[in-house]
């Protein structure tokens, strides 16, 4: 459960009582997600996610996620609505944290996509970038390249606890991707974060995508490597070229990719398992005292850094030439 914050009942009733959306019912931490506390509120007006942001949020990047939620949910993507204070604004704080309530959003997840959810998400994902397009704020991506050094400084030292070697085989992949990372890629608003747990689904469709903390602006086809990596591999670690296919062609018809995406595919693919398997790592060796959170495994990342490493081109994930 990620909860890091604790609330109690009182604080939260007098949270809520700056809305204008009834009084508080219940309340409970919710048990999914590993960066922020999340808790799921009801109200004599009806149900709410409150998040309380904690580290790798900062401050002020808030109104950049806010901006997004509003401009994206304004172009017809459905996610989580901020909720207005009586006073107009949208950002609090409870618990010493930033704090903000959002629309709940109807629909689950899924946690063993098919390649029919794979196909939903890649066309979600394409008019995500779509909508973006007009969003005037930008926000740079604060875990791309240049952000990996500084996480694998805080775990070299723990790193082979995980795994033995793992530290090596981190730092001559991080060597070879900081040398060689792509540049100049069609860019925009990218979510950065789109795994199974952040899309629902209603009757076999994509009815919504919530978790917009690692949005930023870098490179379409960056998204897409995230999206392969989280949704395109079997549990024992093997690539499933039916789902990547089936994520590529309905990405395609919507944002074709450009030869450029193409060819640094395999690259930004690589790059997207290291940046995981990073944090996951991190996470791994700091679990806060206190803290209700089930760190996620961070070797998962290691198994598919692998098949990355020995791909030879954008068709072995499946795209049709
Ligand atoms: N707007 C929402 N509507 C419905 N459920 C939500 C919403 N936001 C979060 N949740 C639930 O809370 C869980 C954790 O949220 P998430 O944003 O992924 O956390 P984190 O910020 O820790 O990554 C989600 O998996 C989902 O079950
Ligand atoms: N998707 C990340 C973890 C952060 O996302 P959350 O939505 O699960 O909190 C990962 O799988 O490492």
């Amino acid at each position: 459960m990620a909860v890091y914050t604790d609330v109690s009942a009182a604080e939260m009733a007098d949270f809520i009582a700056r809305y204008d959306i009834g009084t508080l019912t219940s309340f409970h931490g919710i048990a999914e997600g590993v960066e922020n506390s999340n808790f799921l509120v009801q109200t004599t007006g009806g149900t709410f996610i409150l998040t309380l942001y904690e580290k790798r949020v900062a401050r002020g990047d808030l109104p950049f996620f806010i901006g997004l939620m509003q401009h994206l949910a304004a172009r017809g993507l459905s996610c989580p609505q901020p909720v207005e204070r009586r006073d107009g604004t949208v950002l609090g704080e409870l618990g010493g944290r930033p704090a903000a309530m959002v629309t709940f959003l109807p629909g689950v997840s899924v946690r063993r996509p098919t390649a029919h959810h794979c196909a939903e998400l890649g066309a979600g994902l394409a008019r995500l970038h779509l909508a973006g397009a007009d969003f005037t704020m930008e926000r740079a991506n604060t875990l791309s390249v240049a952000g990996w050094r500084p996480l694998f400084d805080v775990a070299r030292d723990g790193a082979d606890t995980v795994a033995p070697g793992l530290a090596d085989t981190i730092a001559q992949e991080l060597a070879a991707l900081e040398g060689d990372w792509p540049k100049g890629l069609p860019s925009g608003i990218i979510h950065a974060d789109l795994f199974p747990d952040n899309a629902f689904f209603l009757d076999e469709a994509l009815s919504g995508i919530i978790d917009f903390y690692f949005a930023c602006t870098d490179a379409f086809a960056y998204d897409v490597a995230i999206c392969l990596n989280a949704w395109c591999f079997e549990a024992d670690g093997s690539y499933n070229v039916t789902k990547g296919r089936a994520l590529l062609s309905s990405y395609g018809a919507l944002r074709p990719l450009s030869a450029v995406e193409v060819a640094a595919l395999p690259r930004l693919a690589r790059g997207a398992a290291l940046r995981f398997l990073l944090t996951r790592l991190v996470d791994w060796l700091n679990v806060p005292a206190g803290a209700l959170v089930k760190p996620k495994d961070p070797l998962e990342y290691l198994k598919k850094l692998r098949f990355h490493q020995q791909v030879a081109g954008a068709e072995d994930y499946g795209l049709i030439p």
